[in-house]
């Protein structure tokens, strides 16, 4: 069966503005409490008073960028006021405002979603600029939870959604009155008010870069918006130009994905029929690229079908599914056969073991390990709905355990391991905020032991892929490198392990795998989002001696 993939530039699988995500982790402000002033009705049959004046899409932005932000905190804030009415979008404005609003078209989803997403991405950038126009810093530094978001979408839509900046004043004050109290909203007149002038008069408080690599890495962290720590990393790994040219990647609209389950020809019948504007990928056989169409209609392209991929059902009958190139890539190396038998150790939510088994003509088997339950049902259901469920056993199970208890060997054992995610941070608006390099250090020693896991699993002759979504050489290369020099006899990968160049004697080289462009110089797979405008991603095949 052959696959399709997708690019839009519409978030789908990774829709971080969307999700109720995990919290961010919190900041030096005080976060212990959400004041909204306001009494929240107790009980549905008490509720709805509806207020037709507050623009929907920035109540619904507001409350679902708390959820966002205030994770735990803010659904224990909600069981303290009772039960009843959290269960759906609305019933949280209700909740947390104190009334509801007029239900979102379209217009104002398309617009939730991208005012969420980027409000979240240029988190410190925002920041900084409310932080300048309060009158003290500690104005700021206290400011209450929903003010503060409020404020962050004021001046995301002013500065970088060019929004006509009168009307999105007059909107946020209304909104800051209406849910907090008059005060509120004068403050949110005062900021954005000044904001708007500085903004006319290109004069923004901006960061100008100049002192040491200490200061400039902070300067640059605060406009292109990213943790001070990865800004330092990345100079150091690719230089001051290359880590900007990430930072503009990571800020740009984020893109999707891909499709499966009919040939490439026959979707792309299906998406000329719905008039959705789509490309051939570049670099996989059964992928498609589309930049509007998928789950909202960008008015900007020409798209004059009226449904979109999500409309017309086509996710949901299987007819294709959502995946990033690099990801697709990775199953690439892979190179799955039909009659093979192959283990995925960290395999859900399944997006690589489904397509894996696609490639397989219905015969042999993928066994999909992973230690989250919940991942593993979203995975046997994106089997069923792609009809390959005949060739995926799923196995709830630490892969370590696992390991350890099983004596079978298979033909091949791809390894995606737990990553930083530092390959994906354009899709995933959140991520960078809530990593540390202290996060890093515990990944890479789980990655070591899972790699150990994983490579008793392979038999002789057999094939090791390790493979990550992140850009982050100490999580790539790295690791494949301490592996060697960890077995250089028992997995007995090579008999002499010295140096990196005698990799080469173990590691099998991805050129026969994937197109030249993403064979990095030690032969790995490599996919870089500034070189090949895709997401990060990485994998290494390590042939077993026989
Ligand atoms: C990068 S994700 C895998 C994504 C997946 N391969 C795909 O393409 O959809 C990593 C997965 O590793 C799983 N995981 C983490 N630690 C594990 C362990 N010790 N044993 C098995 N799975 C583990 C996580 O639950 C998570 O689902």
């Amino acid at each position: 069966m052959a696959q399709v993939a997708f690019l839009p530039r519409i978030i789908v699988s990774a829709d971080t503005s969307k999700a109720p995500l995990k919290p961010l982790r919190r900041t030096q402000r005080s976060r212990t409490s959400i004041s909204t002033n306001k009494r929240v009705p107790r009980s549905p049959l008490q509720r709805t008073k509806l207020n037709v004046e507050v623009s929907p899409h920035r109540a619904v932005s507001a409350v679902r960028l708390m959820r966002i932000e205030l994770g735990g905190a803010f659904a224990d804030l909600l069981n303290e006021k009772g039960k009843g009415s959290g269960d759906n979008e609305m019933g949280y404005v209700e909740r947390t405002l104190g009334f509801c609003t007029k239900e979102l078209d379209d217009r104002d989803l398309r617009l939730v979603t991208d005012v969420v997403g980027g409000t979240i991405r240029w988190r410190r950038y925002l920041d900084h600029l409310i932080c300048s126009l309060c009158h003290e810093e500690s104005t700021f530094r206290h400011m209450e939870p929903l003010l503060l978001q409020i404020l962050r979408i004021g001046v995301y839509e002013i500065v970088k959604l060019d929004m006509p900046p009168y009307a999105v004043v007059d909107e946020n004050v209304r909104l800051a009155k209406v849910a907090l109290r008059p005060g509120a909203g004068n403050m949110v007149n005062g900021i954005l008010r000044k904001l708007v002038v500085l903004k006319e008069k290109n004069s923004l408080p901006l960061p100008i870069l100049e002192g040491d690599d200490r200061a400039q890495a902070r300067a640059l962290a605060t406009l292109h918006s990213h943790p001070v720590w990865m800004v330092r990393r990345w100079t150091k790994y690719r230089g001051q130009e290359e880590a900007i040219k990430l930072m503009v990647w990571n800020n740009s609209d984020p893109r999707a994905n891909v499709g499966r389950g009919v040939t490439r020809a026959d979707l792309v019948k299906q998406l000329n029929l719905l008039k959705v504007p789509h490309e051939i990928s570049l670099h996989l056989d059964d992928f498609i690229r589309m930049k509007t169409g998928l789950q909202y209609i960008d008015n900007n392209l020409s798209f004059s079908g009226g449904k979109t991929v999500i409309q017309a059902g086509l996710l949901k009958q299987g007819l294709c599914a959502v995946q990033d190139e690099s990801a697709g890539l990775v199953v690439s190396v892979v190179d799955a056969q039909p009659g093979e038998s192959i283990v995925d150790c960290c395999a859900a939510p399944g997006g690589k073991t489904v397509y894996m088994a696609s490639h397989m003509s219905g015969q042999g088997m993928v066994y999909a390990i992973d230690i989250n339950k919940g991942r593993l049902r979203i995975l046997r259901e994106t089997a069923k709905l792609h009809q390959v469920s005949s060739v995926i056993t799923t196995i709830h199970s630490d892969l370590r355990i696992f390991a350890d208890n099983e004596s079978a060997k298979y033909d091949k054992v791809l390894l995606d391991a737990p990553c930083s995610g530092l390959g994906v941070l354009s899709k995933r608006a959140d991520l960078r905020w809530n990593k540390s390099l202290e996060d890093l250090e515990e990944l890479k020693n789980l990655q070591d032991e899972l790699l150990d896991a994983a490579s008793l699993l392979v038999k002789p002759g057999g094939v090791l892929i390790y493979s990550t979504c992140s850009i982050d050489p100490e999580e790539n290369e790295e690791r494949v490198d301490t592996f060697l020099l960890r077995h250089p006899v028992r997995a007995a990968y090579a008999t002499q392990i010295i140096s990196p160049f005698l990799w080469n004697s173990v590691l099998n080289p991805v050129d026969r795998f994937v197109p030249p462009d993403f064979v990095s110089e030690c032969s790995f797979y490599f996919s870089d989002p500034v070189k090949h405008s895709l997401d990060g991603a990485f994998a290494a095949r390590l042939v077993r001696a026989l």
